[in-house]
């Protein structure tokens, strides 16, 4: 009888039909059968098309899937698993678990991910090799004794050391963040020496602003500047534009679309990134020249590892900041808060320092930024809190040897991820108001901060080598800005009548304001997110101290 029906059905009908049947029993052994019968796999969540998975939905909207993810789990944080081109990604989001991926440094590496990203900045393969080689006796690298390198650490290894020992509490990172905020506080001013105009809105009101602009603009430049001192600038005047662009794009570099045969809208900022970067003046950290010398790093490959550092030290600040000041902006007794936090870190110079040019005016004053940085407790929670809210990345690791986390078994050859936006929203530990901005939460209970579900610098042997910086950073950015203009969401800009302020109870909280930014989520994020393309706040702003601007 079905013989006879199966004559009748055309054969292309008939394909597909078998086609459907095998993809049932196939998705219910997978989905159904197997997790029965190996419960300490992680889940796998469910999909219809082998080897492709959750791969578009993961490059498309990673947070919903994640989300999607979580809701399959029941909401419970249980270890689960989404396929990514193939491969397995076990997602980790208990805090206990988190704790325990990331004091495995022998089961679950950074270093095959760090590889992939040396390779997709375009590190050559050569160079490649040579900068994963752990020097040997009678090697050509090797130097007994070896003053700048006396752990014999392969290139790799010995920049992550370099990096450390620059950016960690200390002489050399005070020295990176005074830079940083003598380079802001100069170019926050309007005409030629400054870059406000360039943020102008509108030609006809003058100092009417982009706050988007103000923050990326001024921070990408401070950071450069405390870098590489003017070597970039004066190479490629443009570097700072170039910069923006490339982050703006990083993720195609990331995830490897950022080559090949086509134009991506990465590959030119890119270019002109390493073109600047090969200037051997260029490196701040003198140390590290003549290690890449002695282990044979060409100029292209020695670019690259640069672009990588400096990527990093830029890519995330003046998201922060921008999201700080808008909240800022958008909630007057925050904004009263921060200022009085911030005005008492100014100091005054003795009389005997001012200088009889600016007649003790407060450009001479100094801002304290390690007061600032210690005793501001709004503007920390608020800094927490946002960090929380707007980070939209993951920490990835490679599974090298199988392993056991939470009572699950993670496989060798599968890859993990700690999305941190999940960590920062799990209900279980931030409770029902997860997804308002409320900084009191930091306030009311400081062990929040050290909590193992806010992970906004990751964590582990790889946790940000740049965050004390970073915090100090942004906080004497909004200092300064704030010590020398009067800045105001700006008058008349278009309204939105249903527009609801972030509030403390999830009231909404209509009002006549400009409607506040989303955030653009996208594009696969590697950090802090932007608002979405188009979406600002501008803001007026006068200046306070007559002699700037
Ligand atoms: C708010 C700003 C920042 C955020 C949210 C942030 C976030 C992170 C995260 C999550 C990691 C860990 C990656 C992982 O383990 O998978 C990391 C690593 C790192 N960050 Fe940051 N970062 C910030 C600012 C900075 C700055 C300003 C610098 C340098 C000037 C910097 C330099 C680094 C370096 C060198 C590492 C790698 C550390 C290592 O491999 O040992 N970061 N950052």
């Amino acid at each position: 009888m079905i013989r006879e029906l199966l004559h009748e059905v055309p054969f292309p009908v008939t394909a597909i039909l078998v086609l459907a049947w095998l993809l049932l029993l196939w998705r219910f052994w997978m989905f159904t059968m197997k997790p029965l019968m190996r419960p300490s796999d992680p889940k796998e969540l469910p999909y219809w098309i082998p080897y492709v998975g959750h791969t578009l939905a993961f490059f498309r909207a990673s947070d919903k899937l994640l989300e999607r993810g979580l809701n399959y789990m029941n909401r419970s944080h249980e270890i689960f698993a989404v396929r990514v081109l193939g491969k397995k990604i076990y997602i980790i989001t208990e805090p206990a678990d988190v704790t325990a991926a990331f004091r495995d440094s022998e089961g679950l590496s950074f270093d095959g991910l760090l590889g992939r990203l040396l390779r997709n900045f375009n590190v050559k393969p050569e160079a490649f090799e040579r900068a994963w080689h752990k020097p040997q006796p009678g090697d050509w690298c090797y130097i007994p004794n070896n003053p700048l390198n006396p752990d014999q650490l392969d290139l790799i290894h010995f920049v992550e050391a370099v990096y450390k020992k620059q950016l960690l509490p200390g002489e050399h990172e005070e020295k990176l963040s005074q830079a940083f905020l003598s380079s802001a506080s100069k170019s926050m001013q309007f005409g030629p020496d400054g870059l406000l105009d360039n943020c102008q809105m509108n030609e006809e009101i003058r100092r009417r602003l982009s706050l988007y602009s103000l923050c990326r603009l001024v921070i990408v430049d401070a950071v450069t500047r405390s870098f590489f001192g003017n070597h970039l600038h004066n190479i490629d005047p443009d570097i700072v534009e170039h910069m923006i662009s490339f982050n703006r794009y990083a993720w195609m570099v990331v995830f490897g679309f950022g080559t090949g045969l086509f134009e991506t809208p990465v590959a030119k900022p890119q270019k002109a990134l390493m073109a600047a970067l090969k200037g051997e003046e260029a490196w701040v950290l003198k140390q590290l020249l003549p290690v890449m010398d002695l282990v044979g790093i060409d100029v292209e490959s020695r670019a690259a590892m640069l672009l990588m550092s400096y990527w990093a030290a830029i890519s995330n600040e003046y998201n922060v900041t921008f999201w700080i000041l808008a909240y800022l902006l958008y909630d007057e007794s925050l904004f009263l808060a921060v200022k009085q936090e911030t005005e008492a870190a100014w100091r005054q110079p003795p009389p005997s320092v001012a200088s009889p040019s600016s007649g003790g005016e407060d450009q001479d004053e100094q801002l304290d930024v390690m007061y600032l940085s210690a005793n501001s407790p709004r503007l920390e929670a608020i800094f927490n809190e946002t960090l929380r809210l707007r980070n939209g990345a993951g920490a990835i690791r490679e599974v090298t040897k199988t392993c056991v986390i939470g009572g699950k078994v993670f496989q060798a050859g599968n890859s993990l991820m700690i999305p941190f936006r999940q960590l920062h929203t799990n209900e279980k530990v931030w409770g029902p108001t997860v997804n308002n901005f409320d900084p009191s939460r930091f306030l009311d209970k400081k062990s929040l901060a050290r909590h193992p579900s806010f992970r906004p610098f990751g964590g582990g042997a790889t946790m940000c080598a740049g965050k004390t910086l970073a915090k100090e950073e942004v906080f004497g950015f909004i200092a300064i800005l704030l010590r020398r203009f009067d800045v105001r969401l700006a008058a008349g800009a278009p309204l939105d009548e249903t527009a609801s302020r972030p509030s403390k109870d999830g009231s909404p909280n209509i009002g006549r304001i400009p409607p506040f930014p989303l955030m653009n989520d996208t594009v696969p994020s590697l950090g802090i997110n932007g608002p979405i393309d188009g979406m600002d706040v501008i803001v007026d702003i006068t200046t306070r101290c007559p002699k700037k601007g």
